[in-house]
């Protein structure tokens, strides 16, 4: 009896535990099923996503070849091809075009009439004529092409791939849409390109933003909701896109301004998640810029179709706008400030005492000290640089335009595209870390046809970068001086002798660039 209840016992506790095991089992198969369920759900979900997405972007398409106006901007009859000839030759012209257009310049506002929004010709016209690179880009733009521009230092590119954009958001699609972006590396450039761009969206009854960072993001989400146009710097604009207060889906015509600098490491992965976003299908993409190194063209071409590249002037030599005067000094790296403050004696002196000079040093830690000094010797100085408010560069920048101050210090924040009419010197009291970086900088004084200077401290901190000064100077015709050949011909780059390479993302594993003597 014993041995019985015992077994009893057994078997029901067997009992229990096949039947626990049962209520895991059917618990477990009950989660594994819900598991299953939520993949499906989700990967369902994904799919029909992707459907839609791909469905707008094909409505967008649709919608954009109906409303597309075929526009034939060629100069055709216009412009003679001795004429066109005559201009490719002297402005030194290149075009790249895999599929032969073969377009003619448009050397006169004029052809442009009928083939582009009359007010937005009217406004351009109180130029006299486009510059090189607006007549030779013009025709590509406006046929919807991929262009690659590259043109020396103040020739208008704003203008060449501006008067396309705001063209293009009228005859492109729907007009409500947010179709431009352009993207720039620097507050300040964005800002500028902003007022450039919309004297032209005010007058044709369009809208436009700009985006960067530093200033309170409220009422960038709440216009960039109504506008047709957006220039951004990438930070802030990753930000708002991340928040989800930005589109981009139906971005169709895509700028990057100094688009060297903007596919340069530190830049790569932001704009690669920007561009990411936009319509890739129907997108125009253009890239402007003053210098072309070797090391991005391979990765511009990912993000482009069959794109046409354009140079003006002979843009494969790295060179700089023949209408600056350029000095180089070899000076003592301790004698620098003294020189600095004797130089501004010099070109600020007589008739020249109110003449603009723009100085730019190397880091904000550097500028912030040489700021100090000059005030201390009676200069009245204005600064842009990292360290600041926004406020603050755009108080200094505004005081420098208006000629309230006429000494202004920066780094290389504003090295490139900042366009501050009559800027007669540009002083280099330390050199940057590129010579493309060289080349930018100088290129804030003899703009839109105008001449200026530049003076430039080297000392043997930089030696490393002689060989590449030395082929700047030369192609721009510019004597160089012995105590420079003296360096030879170093081309390596490398971290800065005096600072070190914390100034930006340097890449040391990249190969020197090869620059041939004479
Ligand atoms: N067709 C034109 N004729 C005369 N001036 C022009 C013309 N188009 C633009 N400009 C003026 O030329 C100046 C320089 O133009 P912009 O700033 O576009 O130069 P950029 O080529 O972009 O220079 P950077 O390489 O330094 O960025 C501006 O003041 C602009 O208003």
């Amino acid at each position: 009896m014993g041995s019985d209840k015992l077994k009893d016992r057994k078997r029901k506790s067997e009992d229990v535990e096949e039947e626990v095991s049962l209520k895991k089992k059917s618990k477990k198969d009950k989660l594994h099923k819900k598991e299953k369920k939520e993949k499906k759900e989700k990967k369902d979900k994904k799919h029909k996503k992707h459907k839609k997405e791909r469905e707008e972007n094909r409505a967008v398409e649709v919608e954009e070849k109906k409303s597309e106006i075929e526009i034939d901007v060629d100069a055709g009859e216009e412009v003679s091809q001795v004429d066109a000839d005559a201009f490719l030759k002297d402005n030194e012209v290149k075009v790249e075009d895999a599929s032969n257009l073969g377009l003619k310049p448009i050397l006169s506002f004029d052809i442009l009439k009928g083939k582009i929004d009359s007010k937005i010709l009217a406004k351009i016209s109180e130029f006299p004529k486009p510059t090189p690179i607006q007549s030779v880009s013009w025709p590509y733009l406006l046929q919807k092409k991929d262009v690659v521009g590259v043109a020396e230092t103040g020739s208008g590119k704003t203008f060449a791939f501006g008067v396309p954009a705001i063209n293009h958001i009228l005859t492109t699609g729907n007009k409500k849409d947010l179709q431009v972006l352009v993207i720039s590396p620097t507050r300040e450039l964005a800002s500028q390109i902003y007022d450039n761009l919309k004297i032209l969206t005010d007058i044709t009854g369009l809208s436009c933003t700009c985006i960067y960072g530093g200033v309170s993001k409220d009422e960038q989400r709440k216009s960039v909701k109504t506008s047709n146009c957006v220039i951004a710097t990438p930070g802030r604009l990753l930000d708002l896109m991340e928040e989800g207060s930005i589109n981009l889906s139906k971005i169709n015509y895509l700028v990057l301004d100094e688009a060297d600098r903007m596919l340069e490491k530190g830049f790569e992965e932001d704009i690669k998640k920007i561009i990411s976003k936009t319509n890739s299908i129907n997108r125009q993409t253009l890239m402007f810029t003053a210098t072309w190194p070797k090391e991005v063209r391979e990765l511009a071409s990912t993000f482009m179709k069959s794109p046409i590249r354009i140079s003006i002037g002979n843009r494969d030599e790295l060179s700089a706008n023949k209408r600056i005067t350029q000095i180089v000094e070899v000076v003592d790296p301790f004698n620098k400030e003294k020189i600095l403050i004797n130089l501004l004696h010099k070109y600020q002196s007589g008739k020249n005492a109110n003449d603009k000079i723009l100085i730019f040093a190397l880091y904000k830690k550097e500028a912030t000290r040489v700021e100090k000094t000059l005030q201390y010797k009676g200069f009245k100085v204005a600064a842009i640089h990292g360290d600041l408010s926004q406020q603050q560069r755009t108080q200094s920048l505004d005081d420098f335009k208006n000629g309230k101050t006429n000494l202004l210090l920066a780094t290389d924040v504003a090295a490139r595209g900042l366009d501050i009419p009559n800027v007669k010197v540009v002083i280099n009291l330390t050199f940057p870390l590129t010579i493309e970086d060289y080349v930018h900088r100088i290129g804030r004084t003899g703009r839109a046809g105008k001449t200026g200077i530049s003076h430039t401290l080297f000392t043997e901190h930089e030696k490393h970068l002689s060989g590449a000064l030395m082929n700047v100077l030369r192609s721009g015709d510019q004597p160089v001086p012995d105590e420079l050949m003296k360096f030879g011909g170093h081309t390596k780059k490398k971290e800065h002798g005096a600072y070190g390479a914390f100034f930006k993302n340097v890449d040391m594993n990249v190969k020197a660039k090869k620059i041939k003597f004479d």
